[in-house]
């Protein structure tokens, strides 16, 4: 990849006081990149805005809430003010579930779709009419293998990441003469807390590391090649080990794939 693709450009990325975003501003502040970092908890943030090693000019700390719809263009406007333009939007923020559907709050749903994806396309929304303006601009979705198959205990996650892929494909349709790029990420077990924060059935935190994610590909693995996809333009790009397979097995022989997800014990997951 060239590793020159990311230098001075302007790039935003949401989820960035952990994880995969955390990961993802380090490595882009690596290859030059000047930054935008969003999340909730402004002071994560900073921490992670200094462990960047950037000059304070070259890094802005915008702390925010993604279910928070209406606030979406002015957060926009802010980054436009201080850097002149956007050029990449990794929508990266998420929350995950561990809950049945026999069990499941509809609050949860609720709350899973306004987290990733209602939020989602708000901050897409509100990007959007800049991008359209520069003729430039790309968007990076993190959905997830979950965006491809559906399993247990993540009914609604796995929803809300399937819808994201309805609206990214439509939007790439719309916009791909225009300029504008869209990239799916779809990681499948990435060292994060991630489980930590997941909803249980009425809503609470799960609370807990789950062995799959704590066994996962590191964070800042997953980060490079989540550039190196970006880089390279790919419209879509799967990232993980050997869980990737259950999407292949889902494109070539579901009924397979099916039989392997009904006998999975929940451990596993
Ligand atoms: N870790 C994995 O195994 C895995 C696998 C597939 C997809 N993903 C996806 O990767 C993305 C990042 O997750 P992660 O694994 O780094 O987990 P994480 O919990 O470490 O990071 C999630 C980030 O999203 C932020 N966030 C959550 N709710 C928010 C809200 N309402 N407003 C603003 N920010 C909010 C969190 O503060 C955090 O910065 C998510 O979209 C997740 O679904 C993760």
């Amino acid at each position: 990849m060239p590793e020159s693709f990311f230098h001075q450009k302007v790039v935003w990325i949401t989820g960035a006081s952990s994880g995969i975003g955390e990961a993802l501003a380090l490595e882009l502040a690596r290859q030059g990149a000047r930054l935008v970092l969003s999340a909730r908890r402004a002071d994560e943030l900073q921490r992670v805005a200094s462990a960047t090693g950037l000059a304070p000019a070259d890094v802005l700390v915008l702390p925010l809430d993604i279910t928070d719809e209406a606030s979406m263009p002015s957060h926009t406007q802010a980054v436009l003010r201080r850097f002149g333009r956007i050029d990449v939007l990794f929508l990266n923020a998420g929350i995950s579930q561990r809950s049945f559907v026999s069990e499941t709050d509809l609050s949860v749903y609720h709350r899973l779709m306004a987290v990733n994806f209602f939020g989602v396309v708000a901050l897409a929304k509100a990007v959007l009419p800049h991008f359209l303006a520069q003729k430039r601009g790309q968007f990076v979705v993190t959905s997830s293998v979950s965006g491809k198959i559906g399993v247990k205990q993540r009914s609604g996650y796995c929803a809300s990441k399937h819808a994201l892929h309805g609206f990214f494909d439509s939007l790439r349709a719309e916009v791909a003469n225009e300029g504008l790029r869209v990239t799916m990420i779809c990681p499948g077990y990435i060292r994060t807390p991630i489980s930590a924060s997941a909803l249980d059935a009425s809503g609470k935190a799960y609370g807990r590391f789950n062995k799959a994610q704590a066994e996962g590909m590191p964070a800042d693995d997953c980060a490079r090649r989540i550039l190196r996809a970006v880089a390279t333009g790919r419209e879509e790009a799967n990232i993980g080990g050997k869980e990737l397979l259950g999407i292949y097995l889902k494109r070539f022989v579901p009924g397979l794939l099916s039989r392997i997800l009904r006998q999975r014990p929940i451990e596993a997951v």
